[in-house]
């Protein structure tokens, strides 16, 4: 993590530690088995953004406590089922053991910037925020948070390392990804949550599973359109069930396709936000301000800019 990442210092003498959950963009979503529990297999190339929520620890507390603010801070509860919480509990219990004078319980704050329910996987990246700053607080090492996260959720181990990786199995299996371009990054969510199982039964009764060659992926992409040449050749599975449960996606795709400079538009996990790829940064930003007037009518939330390069742990 970088030093603004972990340690900003508040106005009073106390210092507080802070973690950046970034939003986790599937460039591509391959649907390729089923497990006997139901669950899909998945191949999948995961990036990160530069838009994130923020977890901070704001003091000791008698238990371990959760408020909530940011834009997209109203109706998620703060409560037991927060990923946030459920995180921090299910590595308090790890840590227990070697707490040695450490400080056990904490008020926890949640800077809920990104939609939810929306296909970039922000609860996960909570979850796994929070995981790697209970973790620096505790002395407890970062690989052994896989495990936790694993069971919180599919899309948590990859938050944990949030730097691009192939993710197969359910999330469980990652792999290193190509080394990214400097490439733009638009983001738009046109305000409408979508159900992630509604998105895999939609998948199901569809047709389900399209036999294809593994996706081919290099050791790098210099360009923006390097890398979509060969994303191209790929999908998401879930693009089209989902559009049949929210057809506001194929307006929301088609507005970003018709930006100028846009090399992609594609809809990121099972929904319902959708991504364009640029050139550059600022071909994203100069994209997002065409958007705005339209998403500003719309309740559309927009955000633009480029990949998150660093792994979580630099
Ligand atoms: C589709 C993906 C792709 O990254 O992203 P999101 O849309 O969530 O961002 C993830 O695999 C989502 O993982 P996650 O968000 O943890 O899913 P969960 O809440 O655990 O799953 C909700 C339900 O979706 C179905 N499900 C989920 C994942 C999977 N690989 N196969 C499934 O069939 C199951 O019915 C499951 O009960
Ligand atoms: N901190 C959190 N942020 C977002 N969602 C959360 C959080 N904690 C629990 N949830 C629940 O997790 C579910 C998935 O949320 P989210 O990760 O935003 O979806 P997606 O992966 O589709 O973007 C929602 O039903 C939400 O109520």
């Amino acid at each position: 993590m970088t030093f603004s990442e972990t340690m900003p210092s508040t106005a009073s003498t106390q210092t507080t530690a802070q973690a950046t959950a970034h939003a986790k963009i599937n460039l591509f979503l391959h649907i390729t088995g089923r497990r006997d529990d139901g669950y899909h297999l998945l191949d999948s190339l995961a990036v990160f953004a530069g838009a994130a929520d923020h977890v901070t620890l704001a003091g000791p507390s008698d238990t371990m406590s959760l408020t909530i603010n940011g834009p997209f801070g109203q109706g998620l509860e703060a409560d037991d089922q927060n990923l946030v919480l459920r995180a921090a509990r299910a590595l308090q219990v790890q840590a227990s053991p070697s707490f040695n004078g450490l400080t056990e319980n904490f008020r926890l704050e949640l800077e809920k910037n990104l939609p939810v329910s929306s296909g970039i996987g922000g609860g996960s990246a909570d979850a796994a925020a929070t995981l790697r700053l209970l973790a620096r607080e505790w002395n407890v090492d970062q690989a052994t948070l896989f495990p936790i996260a694993e069971k919180l959720g599919a899309d948590v181990p990859v938050c944990v390392a949030q730097r691009a990786t192939r993710m197969q199995g359910i999330g469980e299996i990652l792999a290193p990804a190509p080394i990214l371009p400097d490439a733009g990054l638009l983001l738009v969510n046109p305000g409408v949550g979508v159900s992630t199982p509604d998105v895999f039964r939609a998948f199901a009764a569809g047709g389900g599973i399209v036999e294809r060659p593994e996706a081919f992926l290099p050791e790098r992409w210099s360009t923006a359109q390097d890398m979509v040449a060969d994303l191209n050749a790929t999908t998401n599975d879930l693009q089209a069930p989902a559009l049949s449960q929210c057809p506001v996606i194929g307006t929301v795709l088609a507005s970003i396709a018709s930006l100028p400079d846009c090399l992609l538009s594609r809809m990121s996990g099972s929904g319902a936000t959708c991504f364009g790829i640029f050139p550059n940064p600022e071909s994203a930003l100069n994209a997002a301000r065409i958007l705005s007037e339209q998403s500003a009518r719309l309740g559309w939330w927009t955000w633009a800019g480029g990949f998150h390069h660093t792994g979580s742990s630099t």
